[in-house]
């Protein structure tokens, strides 16, 4: 939220409500008086850049930034829109578009990486786009999605890196494609101060298992995934993503837990709802059946590239006003 902007209605209340930087300004001072904010005497270690807008993480919490309470307070109220982004510029848009998440999603092995499936996305890919989306987005939740096997395979190592995230990516929770081996991996999280966003239905990770169809279409996998919804609640998750499952699942899941479940490919019914961003953009060569694309980038990008690559090959790029020219060069040769 920038200083002088009215709070928008919805997620960002929430927090806005804590601390009003309408009240305190952008740096946590008063705007008229100078007075420190409640923020900045709380934290009165968050260093401010003199010449830069943006905080370290203490301030970015502090001045009203989307929370994981907020998202979990959302449940039944305002739906929760979340996109993946995977990028600084694309997190920037987003955030003032009014995004609420921003999920650094492993599909950046389809889209920005250039893979068949995100099976090769690494720990450090991840890590890497997170910190950028981070500096990219002032409001926005950041959710790092942690790639296959950097989870579940042994606990410290799992905790490791869930921790880098938060730690070195600036990221304000992770999500882990959730199972039954993922339940007291994302209770001993919670307890260490890590925020967990978890994964249910189509987890694309086990795709060699069982390709991108859509999940839970029985009654006992109905049943497993609900049961799966409960224990990720107990277990302390803040919200549940619920991939390419029947409407009618996902709404009884919403109904069973009390945290705010997203859905993906799932039906109305949801708290929120989440797409990859290139779908929505229409980037992608192909997208899931579920997707719906809001815009036709792909066109517009390859329109300009094209209309640049003619006016240089014609010469009327660059013009007059690309170009500078000094007058005592003039004789060189
Ligand atoms: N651009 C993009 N968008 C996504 O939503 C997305 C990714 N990439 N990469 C990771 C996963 C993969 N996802 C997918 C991919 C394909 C289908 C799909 O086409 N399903 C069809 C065919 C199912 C089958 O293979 O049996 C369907 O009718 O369900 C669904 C989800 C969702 N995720
Ligand atoms: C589609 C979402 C839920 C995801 O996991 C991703 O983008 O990687
Ligand atoms: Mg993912």
């Amino acid at each position: 939220m920038r200083a002088g902007f009215p709070a928008r209605a919805g997620v960002r209340a929430v927090a806005v409500r804590e601390f009003d930087v309408r009240e305190f300004g952008a740096r946590g001072f008063d705007v008229r008086t100078g007075d420190r904010g409640p923020a900045r005497r709380e934290n009165d270690c968050a260093a401010w850049t003199a010449d830069n807008e943006r905080f370290n993480a203490v301030g970015r919490a502090a001045i009203g930034m989307t929370t994981v309470r907020d998202v979990r307070e959302k449940a039944g109220t305002t739906p929760i829109t979340m996109l993946t982004a995977y990028d600084a510029t694309t997190a920037a848009v987003a955030d003032e578009a009014g995004i609420d998440v921003l999920l650094v999603g492993d599909s950046m092995g389809n889209t920005d990486l250039g893979y068949d499936t995100t099976l090769p996305v690494t720990v450090d890919d991840v890590a890497s786009r997170t910190a950028a989306v981070a500096r990219g987005a002032d409001e926005a939740l950041v959710v790092a999605d942690m790639p296959f096997l950097s989870v579940g395979v042994e606990e410290a190592e799992s905790i490791e890196n869930c921790g880098r995230m938060l730690k070195e990516a600036d990221a304000d929770a992770v999500k882990l494609e959730s199972g039954d081996h993922t339940v007291e991996l994302t209770e001993r999280l919670v307890q260490l101060g890590i925020p967990v966003m978890a994964h249910l239905g189509l987890t694309p990770q086990r795709m060699k298992e069982t390709g991108y169809a859509r999940q839970g279409t029985t009654r006992d996998e109905g049943h497993r995934i609900l049961d799966l919804a409960r224990k990720h609640e107990d277990a302390g998750a803040f919200c549940l993503v619920l991939e390419h499952v029947p409407a009618n699942l996902a709404a009884q899941v919403t109904d069973a837990v009390s945290v705010p479940t997203i859905g993906i490919g799932a039906g109305p019914d949801c708290d929120g709802q989440v797409l990859v961003v290139d779908d929505v953009l229409g980037l992608s060569p192909s997208a899931p059946p579920f997707a719906k694309q809001y815009g036709d980038l792909r066109e517009q990008m390859r329109g300009a590239m094209a209309a640049y690559r003619e006016e240089v090959e014609s010469g009327a790029f660059p013009a007059e006003e690309h170009s500078h020219v000094a007058d005592e060069l003039d004789d060189l040769y």
